[in-house]
């Protein structure tokens, strides 16, 4: 690529444009430990390291552009340009070197506490169902077509987003669902993306060791929505908001934005309604109305909570211009998302839920699915994850008491912390009779398992699709789904 096309999106000032003029690189990287010779180079002050320290590194393995926010002092002829903020010139570079892959299809965000996991895989099968190859960047995977390749977060870096993009339009993926979660969007993670719609869920506490207040992690969600169409990208596409209306944070939203706004929600508001919900164990009935017209939606999915996800689903593909008795013919038929309310069979009459409820409305509104059917004990497993923030700790452990007969509370991802310190803040303030405590998830599983009775339900909260528990730095093979087979092959 020529450096000189940089000159149109970089802030830079004009000697350093001058420097570009006659530059070319063959490929672009934030990380000198993957730095091959003839590449760009941008320097991204992270938390554990600052590129700028390693700037020398990537001049003498050969890179024959640096990009960085401060000075620094590097010996050889390496150009060096200065911008305000890398990240956003990451992002900008990235977009560009890969040749704007967002702008030539068609790119959903979903933001929000709860439901980006489930939304982005209701709008990839709706759209799969018509034909379609999509893709899906989150939590779980990157999926391109069939293909599903593992992640480290649920919205990459950049670099990895714009690169990610471009093997999809290659593949011919046409849609692309995409989660953007609060931290990406203040990282700036998602800036070289042209959404056309951008979803928002619901907002409730979760990150805030990482934003500090619910308002600033409400600014972080808003950002998606106030970017809509405001970019540089060659596109002209028209631009979708689909907004919780039910959710205040939703409310809000919409003052944010300057795309077109489709409203949802189940309390009478909404351009987009779900009526007379019903739920049984067997799923979920409810009206749809939209514009008013009326359909009628039974869903296999469980609990009012996924009548958010199919409205917000519905709404973002019937914008996309899809027929609602298509995209209702295809939610009808999602059995469910892994780890989300998956239900482990067995043949001793037990309702064991595996879920990834691991913020206190995700683990209430779990609770509360399960209550509506269960006439039985409840008893739910759970725990909270180490290294993330400490105020949900005592708030999900007294859900857990308050909503189930049995709380049994245990470890999630302790990760560097004390596994017992972590418990010790869950069960403060609760009597010790109203709860059992074993910081060992097999352990904890199989008590919870041994106690049960035909008829009882067994939640398993925190890990869903997860497959592994991180203890101290280091992941261990874990998976929660497969504990609970174990335990019903040994012990039955
Ligand atoms: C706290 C946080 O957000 N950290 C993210 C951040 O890492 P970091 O700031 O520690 O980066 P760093 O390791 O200090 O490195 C800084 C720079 O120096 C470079 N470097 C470093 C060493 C070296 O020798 N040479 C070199 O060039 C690195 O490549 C990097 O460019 O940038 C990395 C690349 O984008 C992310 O993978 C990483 O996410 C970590 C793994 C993480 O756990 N993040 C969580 C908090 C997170 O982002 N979660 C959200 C929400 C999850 C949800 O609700 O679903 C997510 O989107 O995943
Ligand atoms: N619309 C919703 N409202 C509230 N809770 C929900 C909703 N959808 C799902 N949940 C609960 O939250 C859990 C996580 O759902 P999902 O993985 O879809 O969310 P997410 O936003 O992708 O989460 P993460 O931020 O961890 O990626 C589910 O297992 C369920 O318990
Ligand atoms: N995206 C969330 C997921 C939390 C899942 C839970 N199992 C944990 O590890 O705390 C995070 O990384 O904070
Ligand atoms: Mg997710």
């Amino acid at each position: 690529m020529k450096a000189a096309e940089l000159t149109e999106i970089l802030q830079t000032n004009h000697e350093d444009k001058e420097k570009l003029r006659d530059i070319e690189f063959t490929g672009l990287t934030q990380d000198t430990r993957r730095l091959t010779p003839g590449c760009c180079f941008v320097a991204i002050k992270g938390l554990n390291f600052d590129g700028h320290e390693h700037v020398q590194e990537a001049a003498d393995a050969g890179a024959n552009l640096i990009i960085v926010e401060r000075p620094v002092e590097i010996t050889g002829t390496t150009t060096v340009v200065t911008v305000p903020n890398t990240y956003r010139a990451l992002a900008q570079i990235s977009a560009r070197f890969f040749d704007d892959p967002s702008a030539a299809m068609t790119m959903f965000g979903v933001t929000g506490t709860n439901g980006k996991t489930t939304i982005t895989h209701l709008i990839s099968k709706i759209l799969d169902d018509q034909g379609s190859t999509t893709g899906i960047i989150g939590t779980m995977y990157n999926k391109i077509g069939e293909e599903k390749l593992p992640t480290i977060n649920t919205t990459p870096d950049p670099h990895t987003t714009q690169e990610l993009l471009r093997k999809m339009v290659d593949q011919g993926v046409m849609e692309c669902a995409m989660e953007v979660s609060s931290i990406a969007l203040v990282q700036g993670r998602a800036w070289g993306v042209d959404f056309d719609t951008a979803v928002f869920t619901n907002l409730t506490e979760d990150h805030l060791d990482y934003h500090k207040t619910i308002e600033n992690y409400f600014d972080a969600k808003a950002l998606l929505f106030s970017q809509l169409g405001n970019s540089y990208h060659k596109s002209q596409k028209t631009k979708t908001a689909v907004i919780n209306i039910d959710d205040p944070y939703g409310r809000r939203l919409i003052e944010k934005t300057a795309a077109n706004v489709l409203t949802y929600g189940t309390h009478g508001q909404g351009l987009l309604q779900a009526k007379n919900i019903a739920v049984t164990s067997h799923g979920t009935k409810f009206d749809l109305e939209i514009y008013g017209r009326t359909y009628p939606v039974q869903l296999q999915l469980m609990g009012d909570f996924n009548v958010y996800n199919a409205l917000a689903a519905f709404g973002a593909t019937y914008e996309h211009g899809l027929n609602p008795e298509d995209i209702i013919k295809s939610l009808e038929h999602v059995q469910g998302v892994r780890g989300r309310f998956q239900v482990v069979p067995n043949d001793y009459d037990i309702t064991v839920i595996v879920d990834y409820a691991h913020t206190p409305d995700g683990l209430k509104n779990v609770l509360n699915t399960i209550n509506a059917f269960a006439n039985q004990r409840v008893f739910c497993v759970v725990g909270c994850g180490g290294d993330r923030e400490t105020e949900k700790r005592p708030i999900m452990a007294k859900i857990a008491v308050a909503n189930a007969t049995d709380a049994v509370f245990t470890s999630d991802n302790p990760r560097t912390e004390d596994p017992e310190s972590i418990l010790d803040e869950m069960v403060t303030g609760l009597s010790t009779k109203s709860y059992t405590r074993n910081s060992d998830r097999r352990d904890a599983i199989y008590f919870a398992l041994t106690q049960a009775e035909p008829g009882d339900v067994v939640l398993i909260a925190g890990k869903g699709h997860e497959d592994y528990q991180i203890v101290g730095t280091t992941k261990h093979h874990f998976d929660d789904v497969e504990v609970v087979n174990d335990f019903f092959d040994e012990t039955r």
